[in-house]
């Protein structure tokens, strides 16, 4: 039995699937859901109805619960797990002090809409909470394979090594395997930006295009991830280590990546509307792409990727006319 106090914020299917790790470690959860209807049925059934309903909820381990505030109050280690277009929209209530000397531990791979800020700069500017005290949960990993049980890998990065190496414990199990990683900023925008490039894959592939240009798609992604990245924040890091290459390639490649599927439908003629509708989960790089934009006016780094997805899903571009441009400018 692990000692420590947890809270899990989030009742979608990563949060789902980190619930699981945690019962199978034997860690105590609070776990808080917005939709009272799922959290009922879990407590009556073990079953969340609504994500990854085949994983068995351990009553004895986790506590469904309503109230945020009891949830957070009570627990020393939060993991933020809401879709990131969504947590200042979760989080508005809580008082400013009550994440102070907690460990905030952010698995969403998203920004900030509108402030145009990662979500661990967000929690430090709300709430105060020392960088010591941040951490980052990246790594190629499906809500969906964790739940099958699929041997997976995560990535935990802090930028104290105590703090990354006490949530790589809390993770580390049957089928999960944890190391630590002291890149904070550089993991969340790899893993902000491989979501908009999975977009663009899908859209590729709606649009016929196959694997040999999604080859070179990916390649040039990469070199787009690392000329951003670097430019935001210079550090020797690398990028070809499971955290930041490793998730670019599942999201772009998987089955279930959400952001392929997205992109998927608008090459196929979906508007950006109906795709959203069609899905019930969220496209990450939808909101990401906005942001992105818009910091970049600062950095002016060269993302023709990006731009090119921009101009498909905010400046309503066809994308095999958008498509058509790109091409030229890959290599
Ligand atoms: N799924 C995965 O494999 C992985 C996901 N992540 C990241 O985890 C984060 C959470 O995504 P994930 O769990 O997959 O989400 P899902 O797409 O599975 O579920 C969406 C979640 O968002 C909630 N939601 C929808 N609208 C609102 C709203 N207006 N206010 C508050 N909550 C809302 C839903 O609640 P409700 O059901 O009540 O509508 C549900 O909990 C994302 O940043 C994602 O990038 C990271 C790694 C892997
Ligand atoms: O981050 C992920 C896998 O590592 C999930 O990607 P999607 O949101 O596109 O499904």
């Amino acid at each position: 039995m692990n000692n420590s106090k947890v809270a899990v914020i989030g009742g979608g299917s990563w949060a789902t699937a980190i619930v699981k790790i945690l019962s199978e470690n034997k860690v105590v959860t609070h776990w808080w859901l917005r939709n009272q209807k799922d959290i009922e049925h879990i407590r009556k059934f073990h079953h969340n109805p609504s994500y990854l309903s085949s994983v068995n909820i351990d009553a004895d381990i986790i506590r469904p619960t309503e109230d945020l505030e009891l949830a957070v109050r009570e627990s020393d280690i939060i993991f933020l797990v809401v879709p990131s277009a969504f947590v200042a929209e979760v989080l508005l209530h809580l008082d400013t002090q009550i994440l102070k000397g907690k460990i905030v531990v952010s698995a969403i791979k998203g920004m900030i809409p509108e402030e145009n800020i990662l979500v661990t700069d967000y929690i430090q500017k709300r709430f105060g909470v020392l960088e010591k005290d941040i951490a980052v949960i990246a790594g190629p990993c499906h809500a969906e394979e964790v739940a099958m049980e699929k041997q997976s890998y995560l990535s935990v990065a802090s930028e104290a090594r105590e703090t990354a190496i006490r949530i790589e414990k809390m993770l580390q199990c049957r089928f999960i395997n944890v190391h630590t990683i002291q890149d904070v900023v550089g993991v969340e925008y790899s893993a902000v930006i491989k979501n908009i490039i999975a977009i663009a894959c899908g859209v590729a592939h709606g649009l016929n295009y196959g694997d040999n240009f999604q080859a070179v798609l990916v390649s040039n992604a990469m070199q787009e991830i690392s000329r951003f990245v670097q430019a935001i924040y210079p550090k020797e890091r690398d990028l070809n280590a499971s955290a930041y290459l490793g998730d670019l390639l599942v999201t772009t490649y998987s089955q279930f990546s959400r952001n392929r599927t997205f992109g998927n439908m608008i090459g196929r003629g979906y508007s950006v509307k109906s795709a959203q509708m069609e899905m019930d989960m969220v496209a990450e790089g939808y909101y990401a792409l906005k942001s992105i934009f818009e910091i970049n006016k600062k950095y002016k780094v060269n993302i023709p990727i990006i731009t090119a997805v921009y101009n498909v899903i905010y400046e309503r571009i066809t994308p095999i006319i958008e498509f058509k441009i790109l091409q030229e400018k890959l290599n």
